[in-house]
């Protein structure tokens, strides 16, 4: 019965995201706080773990396996951890790009994993963009490493809270090259996908999607903007023939408003930093950051590496919670609906 039990779990990788961020802090704390109702294993360097523990004064039962296979049910207090070797050791609040390799090797294998079946779902801790593309990689975001290891064509990056699902057709983009890069192709591309997951991964059976337009006032009839008119609105208007429920295009500082988010699903925002500030107000702490659009299942934080709180004790693991808790219910619908 035990075995069953275990079998019917999910197994979550859990990466340990920058070393010398809070990425090392959240896992040990929410690990020893809280049951998880899944199989968790952290990919990393059991030193790294064990000496944040000791900064932070955690007794974490840190137990070191060879195989997911020893990976039983999560117990509060206790961390699973397939080893991936540090470059160099960490200094909590310190970054060497010595560890970017390392970082990138804990991405790869939770990837491979995932695509071959070895894990159900990945969570991602934080990992500091810059220190990776020091090495000399182009690397903008987990959301874009993912798509590039599964070969999709096209991935939706959404922010959720209780509250409110933001999701934007543009994700870690210079604002100067956002324009051009809102087309009929994109905005297909990502209302396309973010209206199938919304339906198999959250079971909305009509999702209603709020969306914004680019410019101020949504263009203001073309006399701030003509991107509305030339490409958001007839695009929008080709897929509403196919049953898509859409509104818009808002203007976004209006759409962000209880009128319209109460009366909707979803609300997709052209850019980074014009979703997710309302998203991070609302709800920042608690949010869950989910790739859609991916053949595997994928969560994260709603916030970066806090350096400045590495190995200090204040860095808060409620993100993180929310983030293993989605990934855990995703992977469990995935497994009572198999595509
Ligand atoms: N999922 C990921 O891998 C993400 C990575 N990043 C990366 O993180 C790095 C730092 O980014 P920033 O813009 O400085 O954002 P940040 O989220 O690391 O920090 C912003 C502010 O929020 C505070 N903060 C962040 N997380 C917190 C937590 N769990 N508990 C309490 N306070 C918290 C920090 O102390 C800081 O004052 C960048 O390299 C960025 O690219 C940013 C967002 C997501
Ligand atoms: N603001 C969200 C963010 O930057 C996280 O990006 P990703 O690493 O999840 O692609």
């Amino acid at each position: 019965m035990e075995n069953d039990t275990t079998a019917s779990c999910p197994i979550i990788a859990i990466t340990s995201g920058e070393p010398a961020g809070i990425g090392p802090d959240i896992i040990l704390s929410a690990l020893s706080e809280q049951r998880f109702s899944a199989r968790l294993v952290v990919l990393a360097d059991p030193e790294l773990l064990k000496n944040r523990a000791r900064l932070l004064g955690l007794n974490v039962n840190i137990q070191v396996l060879s195989s997911t296979k020893e990976v039983g049910i999560h117990e509060a207090g206790k961390v699973h951890v397939l080893p991936v070797t540090l470059g160099k050791n960490s200094t909590a609040g310190i970054l060497d790009i010595t560890n970017s390799p390392y970082v990138l090797e804990t991405l790869k294998q939770a990837g491979e994993g995932c695509i071959r079946g070895k894990f159900d779902a990945i969570v991602t801790p934080p990992v500091h963009k810059g220190i990776l593309c020091e090495t000399g990689v182009h690397f903008s975001g987990h959301t874009e490493f993912f798509q590039a290891q599964c070969q999709s064509p096209h991935v939706v990056m959404m922010l959720a809270t209780d509250a409110m699902k933001v999701a934007l057709v543009t994700t870690h983009l210079p604002l100067k090259d956002v324009s051009a890069a809102i087309t009929e192709e994109s905005i297909s591309l990502v209302v396309n996908a973010l209206h199938k997951d919304l339906k198999e991964r959250f079971g909305i059976a009509h999702p209603r999607i709020l969306v914004c337009g680019l410019n101020p006032h949504a263009g203001e009839d073309g006399h701030l903007g003509k991107e509305e008119i030339d490409v958001i609105i007839p695009t929008l208007n080709k897929l509403r023939l196919n049953g898509l429920d859409l509104i818009g295009p808002l203007p976004a500082d209006t759409l962000f408003t209880p009128k319209y988010l109460d009366n909707a699903d979803c609300a997709l925002a052209m850019y980074h930093d014009q979703g997710l500030p309302v998203l991070k107000y609302s709800g920042f702490g608690n949010a869950v950051n989910i790739t859609l659009g991916l053949p595997i299942i994928r969560t994260s934080v709603d916030h970066g590496t806090a350096i400045d709180l590495a190995g200090t004790g204040k860095a808060s693991n409620g993100s993180l919670k929310v983030a293993i808790q989605h990934a855990i219910n995703m992977a469990n619908n995935a497994k009572k609906f198999p595509k």
